[in-house]
């Protein structure tokens, strides 16, 4: 596995093309939940820019604020959730901050859309299907009650359910967990949003259903142009179906940077942990992510430095008193970590080889044995 620092030629082609403007944009959000234990910073400054027509997998241990991140976006946070004053969503070119509420109904479905892990979250268990799906339609497209039915059966033929006039007069229970997950992916894009988020949308399905769904929705937004955010904990969901990459840790984004380059040159420990952890990188798709020694740090007053530093084979004292901003590499302005001592430059090479020879690291933490440089 390669960590040089020479740049790719596929990657340098994707930055030239790449200057287009960012269609979202996330500017330092943080969004914080007052609890009785203290205010749990669940993320906290992030950092993040998606182009037109593009997919973003955001991946990351469970618990480090993927779906806070996308339920921010959504303006769909809990009644304790603060969203700290800084913090910017553009959509765009729009600040979401300034859409009112009333507005919101227009956004949802229209702009933005989300598939949740769970389908019977979007779906309501005692309206058919059809209805369920006419109802929306109706509202955002204002379509007549037989427009609306043939674009639900339309909706439900495109998303590979059979007999969709059968199916329009079903309820959710009626049909099976793979086929309920394509009636909310055929409501989340009845409208043709601008920007699809499909938060961990595969979890609770089997294998076989996973590869459909997410293939489904790959061809979906290849075809309708639109962008998307793929959430997930596993790598192999997001390593042949998106564009980029943002890995997320303890609330913050530690590394992007496009798909085929965080897999060759990727700069941030974590990044390379979780890399690391996959058995097969030839199958990936079949492959969830191994979880890393060690647990991730308390997010309710966390202390000073790098969130990864207690658990970094490469960590020095530096990481555990200082912490790290994302820093643009120097060989592709589209990549960029968080990292005092990044893999693949001759002080991070350094560092990692010095704490792997002692065993221990420069932040007092053991490294475990396996980990090479
Ligand atoms: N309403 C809430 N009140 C307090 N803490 C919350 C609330 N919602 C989320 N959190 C905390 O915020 C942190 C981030 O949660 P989030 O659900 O975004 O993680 P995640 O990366 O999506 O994990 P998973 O993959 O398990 O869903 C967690 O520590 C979680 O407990």
């Amino acid at each position: 596995m390669s960590t040089g620092t020479e740049p790719y030629v596929d990657d340098v082609v994707v930055d030239d093309a790449g200057q287009q403007e960012s269609f979202l944009e996330v500017e330092n959000l943080r969004v914080w939940f007052g609890t009785p234990r203290g205010m749990v910073r669940a993320v906290d400054g992030v950092d993040l820019q998606l182009r037109k027509g593009e997919t973003l997998g955001v991946v990351g241990e469970s618990g480090s604020g993927k779906s806070v991140l996308s339920r921010a976006i959504m303006k769909i946070l809990a009644p304790n959730a603060r969203v700290l004053d800084g913090s910017r969503i553009r959509l765009d070119g729009v600040d979401l901050a300034t859409v009112n509420p009333k507005k919101n109904r227009h956004l949802w479905g229209v702009d933005l859309s989300m598939v949740f892990q769970d389908p019977m979250t979007s779906l309501t268990p005692v309206i058919t299907v059809g209805k369920q799906l006419t109802e929306t339609l109706r509202y955002h497209l204002d379509l007549d009650a037989k427009a609306a039915r043939a674009e639900a059966v339309r909706l439900l033929r495109l998303v590979g359910i059979p007999e969709p006039e059968k199916r329009f007069d079903q309820y959710p229970h009626e049909l099976s967990g793979g086929m309920r997950q394509r009636v909310t992916i055929a409501l989340a894009i009845s409208c043709s949003p601008k920007l699809l988020i499909a938060d961990e949308p595969t979890t609770a399905l089997d294998v076989t259903v996973q590869h459909q769904i997410l293939n489904l929705l790959r061809d979906l937004q290849a075809s309708s142009g639109m962008s998307m955010i793929l959430i997930t904990h596993d790598l192999g969901v997001v390593a042949g179906r998106t564009d980029n990459i943002a890995v997320m840790y303890a609330g913050r984004v530690v590394e992007m940077a496009p798909t085929r380059r965080l897999f060759s040159h990727m700069r941030h420990p974590y990044t390379r942990a979780l890399i690391d952890a996959i058995p097969k990188l030839d199958h990936p798709s079949h492959t969830r992510l191994a979880s890393i020694p060690g647990r991730p740090p308390t997010i309710v007053d966390p202390p000073p430095g790098c969130s990864f530093a207690a658990r970094c084979p490469s960590a020095q004292d530096r990481c555990t008193k200082e912490t790290p901003t994302l820093v643009t590499t120097p060989d592709s302005e589209r990549h960029s970590a968080a990292c005092f001592f990044p893999l693949g430059t001759p002080e991070g090479d350094v560092a990692r080889r010095r704490n792997i020879e002692a065993g221990v690291t420069a932040a007092g933490t053991p490294v475990l044995s396996g980990v090479t440089v």
